[in-house]
């Protein structure tokens, strides 16, 4: 499964392209907060997992790899030989993919709240049985309180997003996770890469997960944000802005082509 995703473009034409991921259970409109400073100096194309956001169910199973699969469908499909990734969670999973299949199409990486194994296969499996058990309804109710700290008020219009998501996308996401191990090959990942940890984040806490990303990928930098949870960019859109633009602009001002 590697078919272009859905997806939407943002920014001037022509300018260098950033393409942003979404996270397990949120859609595109999960990078509102860093659209419009994004889009000054950057075109930005943003796309939705299977059977999230505008895109279809998925057909069949797929893996991590497929989705990255997708992304490069979509540079393909637009004429750019060469783009920026940044993503959060399950998509940055999707960012550590690209750096490693097709190294020479990403300029810049951004890995946000994500990890290069998102701890035990069995708990994602069991979260996808569950959804198709039960639907989204079980794992959109304990959302807020995996996706954020406890005094974060904004929750409901990013809890909102995983309750419109179709069961079977993802179900299929989940067992995506449980079958992604990037852990043996970050070394081999040429991207300038920043990987970005919320402080309080609880399913990819910055211990075991974003410490092993920054330390396995040669010459990452590692940023901490403080008081934010697993969706930080939504949590502290003004400090993970700050730090994804200042990696860009040291790292992505090539062409749009
Ligand atoms: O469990 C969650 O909702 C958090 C999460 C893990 C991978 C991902 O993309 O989101």
């Amino acid at each position: 499964m590697s078919a272009a995703p859905h997806h939407r473009l943002d920014g001037p034409d022509g300018a260098p392209l950033v393409v942003l991921g979404p996270s397990l259970g949120t859609s595109m409109d999960l990078w509102l907060p860093q659209l419009p400073a994004l889009t000054r100096a950057w075109r930005v194309l943003r796309y939705d997992l299977p059977g999230h956001g505008g895109a279809p169910a998925p057909a069949g199973p797929f893996t991590v790899d497929d989705l990255a699969g997708g992304v490069l469908a979509l540079l393909d499909g637009l004429g750019v030989e060469r783009a920026a990734y940044a993503g959060v969670s399950l998509g940055g999973a999707v960012g550590t993919a690209l750096a490693l299949r097709a190294p020479e199409r990403v300029a810049s990486l951004v890995l946000c709240c994500t990890s290069p194994r998102f701890g035990d296969p069995r708990f994602w499996r069991e979260r996808a049985a569950l959804v198709r058990r039960e639907g989204v309804g079980p794992v959109a109710d304990s959302a807020a309180e995996r996706w954020f700290t406890p005094s974060f008020t904004g929750a409901d219009p990013y809890v909102a997003m995983l309750r419109a998501t179709d069961a079977e996308g993802y179900a299929g996401c989940c067992e995506a996770l449980a079958a992604f191990d990037a852990t043996a090959r970050l070394a081999e990942i040429r991207a300038p890469a920043l990987v970005v940890a919320g402080a309080q984040d609880g399913p990819t806490p910055p211990r075991g997960h974003a410490d092993r990303l920054a330390a396995g990928i040669p010459g990452a930098r590692l940023a901490v944000v403080e008081g934010a949870g697993h969706l930080a960019n939504a949590e502290r859109p003004a400090e993970v802005t700050e730090a994804i633009t200042a990696h860009l602009d040291r790292t992505w001002r090539g062409t749009g082509r």
